[in-house]
Order: C-alpha cells, then sequence, then structure tokens
C-alpha cells in the first residue's frame, strides 16, 4: 500500500478504533449487557470490528432505555435527566431505593428540600403528606421523569427492572388490553412469552376484558390496566402513584391484596391520600410535609409512638365508684362514664394508665369485664406530625 493510500484510509481507521473504544468503554459502564454475557461482548467488540461494536451499541440503548409509565408506552419525547447515580449497591442490607439531599425549589416555599429517602428492600413503602407535600415531585424524581436541582437517587437494581404506574394512566384508545400488556413486554421484556401477559392480566382482574378496547374502560379499569402493563416484565422495584384513587372500594381491596401479596418478592413504592389503605398495606411510611420528610420508618413504630394514653374500661357492675376514683388521681386527664359500665380514661402518660387504673381498679374491688388501651391508627399519627394537615 503506498503512502497516499493510507493516508487516505487513516480517517477510516481512526473512526473504527474510536467506535470501538467508546463501546469497550459503555460495555465497561454497563451494569450487563444485553443477551450475551460482557466477558462474550468484549472480544466480539474488538475482533468484529466494526460489526460487534455497532451490534453492541444498537442493542444496549435498547435495554438500558428509561422506565416507562406504565411499563407500557414509549414516551415521545426523552425525559429530562435525572440527577441520578445509579450502579446496584451490594449486600442484602442495602436498600432498594436512597437518596441524598434531594431537592426540587419551585419557588416560594414549594418543592422538595434535602429529601434522604431510604427504602428497604421488599417492603411495602407508604408515601404520605397534605396536599402540596411534593409526593408527586418526589416520585417523579425516582422514576426518571422529572429533574432535581440537587441530591442523588440510588436505585439498588438496574432501570431496566423498575416499573412505573401513574394515577391516571393513558393508553391509546383503539388498543385492546391484550394488546396494551403485550407492548409493554416487547419494549421491557421482549423475553418473556405471551404467558407473561395473561398472568398480568388475570392478576389484576382483567383477564377477561384482554379482548376489549381499553377506550371503553372504566377509570377503576384503566388503572388496573397500568398495574398490569408495569407487572409484564416482573419488576423488581414498583412505583405507583395513588394507585387505588380511581377504584370502588371493591376494587381498592383487590389492588390493597394485590400490593401486599408483593411484599417480600418486589419493593413497592406508593403514595396516597387514603391512610387506612397505607396502613392496612405499607409495612414503611415516609410522611412528607412541604417538601421535607417529617418520619419514615416502621408503620407500626410511628402509630406505636403516637399512641394515646387513652383506656376503655368495662366493669360488670356500677362503675360510677371507679370513675369517681380515676377522676380524682392527679395523672387523669380525663374520665367517661359511658352507659352499660364503661368508662374511658386519658392519662398523663401510658405509663401512668398502665400502674395507675389496676390500682384504682383493685382499690374499689370492681368486677373487671376488660380493660385495653384504644390503638390509635395512622391517620392520628399522621395529624400530630402534620399538625393537623389533612392528608391528601
Ligand atoms: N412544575 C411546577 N412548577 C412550580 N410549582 C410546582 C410544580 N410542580 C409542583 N409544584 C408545586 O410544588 C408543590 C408540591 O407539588 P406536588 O405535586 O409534588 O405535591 P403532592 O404532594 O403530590 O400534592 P397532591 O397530593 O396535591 O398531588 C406544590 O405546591 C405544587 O404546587
Amino acid at each position: 500500500m503506498d503512502r497516499t493510500t493510507a493516508l487516505a484510509l487513516l480517517p477510516v481507521a481512526l473512526l473504527l478504533v474510536g467506535l470501538a473504544a467508546y463501546a469497550l468503554v459503555r460495555l465497561a459502564r454497563a451494569e450487563r449487557a444485553p443477551y450475551l454475557p460482557k466477558w462474550v461482548w468484549a472480544p466480539l467488540i474488538v475482533l468484529s470490528m466494526p460489526w460487534g461494536a455497532v451490534a453492541y451499541l444498537l442493542l444496549a440503548r435498547g435495554s438500558t432505555g428509561p422506565v416507562t409509565a406504565g411499563g407500557a408506552v414509549p414516551p415521545t419525547t426523552p425525559p429530562a435527566p435525572p440527577v441520578l447515580s445509579p450502579g446496584p449497591q451490594s449486600g442484602t442490607d442495602a436498600p432498594m431505593v436512597a437518596t441524598h439531599g434531594l431537592t426540587r425549589d419551585y419557588g416560594a416555599g414549594a418543592g422538595l428540600f434535602g429529601v434522604d429517602l431510604r427504602v428497604p428492600r421488599g417492603v411495602v413503602y407508604g408515601l404520605v403528606g397534605p396536599n402540596g407535600a411534593g409526593k408527586s415531585t418526589l416520585l417523579s424524581i425516582l422514576t426518571g421523569t422529572r429533574r432535581a436541582d440537587s441530591g442523588t437517587v440510588e436505585l439498588g437494581v438496574p432501570r431496566t427492572a423498575v416499573a412505573v404506574c401513574p394515577d391516571v394512566p393513558e393508553f391509546e384508545p383503539w388498543l385492546t388490553a391484550y394488546e396494551v400488556v403485550d407492548l409493554a413486554r416487547h419494549y421491557v421484556a421482549p423475553r418473556l412469552g405471551p404467558g407473561a401477559v395473561w398472568d398480568a392480566l388475570r392478576l389484576t382482574g382483567l383477564g377477561d376484558a384482554a379482548g376489549r378496547r381499553v377506550g371503553g374502560f372504566s377509570r377503576g379499569m384503566t388503572q388496573r390496566l397500568g398495574l398490569a402493563a408495569a407487572l409484564v416484565g416482573d419488576p423488581e422495584l414498583l412505583l405507583l402513584d395513588e394507585p387505588t384513587s380511581a377504584l370502588d372500594p371493591a376494587g381498592r381491596a383487590e389492588m390493597l391484596d394485590l400490593v401486599a401479596a408483593m411484599r417480600g418478592r418486589r419493593t413497592v413504592v406508593f403514595s396516597s391520600h387514603i391512610l387506612a389503605d397505607v396502613q392496612r398495606v405499607a409495612d414503611h411510611v415516609g410522611v412528607l410535609r412541604a417538601g421535607v420528610l417529617l418520619y419514615q420508618g416502621s408503620t407500626r413504630t410511628l402509630v406505636d409512638e403516637h399512641l394515646a394514653p387513652r383506656w376503655l374500661i368495662r366493669l360488670s357492675g356500677a362503675a360510677e365508684d371507679v370513675a369517681g376514683k380515676l377522676r380524682a388521681q392527679p395523672w387523669v386527664r380525663r374520665v367517661e362514664l359511658r352507659d352499660a359500665g364503661e368508662i374511658r380514661v386519658d392519662a398523663d402518660t401510658m405509663r401512668h394508665g398502665e400502674r395507675g387504673i389496676p390500682e384504682v381498679l383493685a382499690s374499689c374491688g370492681a368486677g373487671l369485664v376488660a380493660c385495653e388501651p384504644l390503638a390509635a391508627d395512622l391517620e392520628t399519627a399522621f395529624l400530630a406530625l402534620t399538625n393537623g394537615q389533612e392528608p391528601s
């Protein structure tokens, strides 16, 4: 080869080497490679220049795309890149979701401020807060559809193992339910067969509606379809925005059972304004107010911490004596004498009640039927934390 030909071919050679180098860098940074192990891709890229590099870049692009709303329809415009430092974390104790100082300031006090979220693996995590607390902002940053001003998000799984379901999922009205979920399968889990589509439809109670066009679906059915589309890829992390908002009581109960059954197998983060629902299925809870995470941890602990020091006493005989003696105790705040020998007592502290009530009952020789602390619920704890602001 003469010098002139060699010089003419130099840019092409540089381009091929550059392409291979770029593919190798992408491969090295990827958590896992599409279809083949990483150690197979590396020599393939080098030895079959440029075809190995081209094939890798095309396939990798398809397999690491953004998580789709409802897991079904690819977004028409790419979402703004969130502040993300994904990378799976090692060890079973590593949280499934961890944010560090997540901030999105909309101005005038609205937004999200320094949120350090920790979602352990395998839990059902309920996100609650009053109107405008920042729940949607937080969820949309986690899903990658909104950008944070500062802070980071770490996910314990690749983004391909994350599925999202918005509160009002939207689908092309002329598609059937089967086609919607099948489309999601093609996009997020082509390795799975049509059986996965049927499983997801049946699980969400849409097996009989598989052939119906979704344009005629009610809001509740559309919400279930969104969940089916999200579940078809067998995600490890499921992010649900108000999953029960459009459902009637029976549909809500079914959806909650479905979510509860995922505990241990998947990690579910869901926002809800129905605190009874959250208390029923969420073993962990995060309480947001004005963009600040006021509490996160076990739902049980939150409720227990706000147990009202209040007891219900049932007596077999006349309760007036006992009520009178209780009123005379310095640690008793309030005594309510009810019909049928029932007394409700508010004490200063749980400890005072636990010790003082049995003493008073014994000193009166009262015929005791029952004496039980009145359980607080998540609503009580929530209102105490948020200064009486209603959840929304
Ligand atoms: N794009 C935006 N630009 C400016 N302000 C916004 C924007 N999005 C949300 N906000 C404001 O940020 C605050 C938090 O909103 P966000 O929707 O995250 O709260 P939320 O807890 O989901 O409320 P809701 O329960 O009412 O849906 C609100 O005051 C809202 O008005």
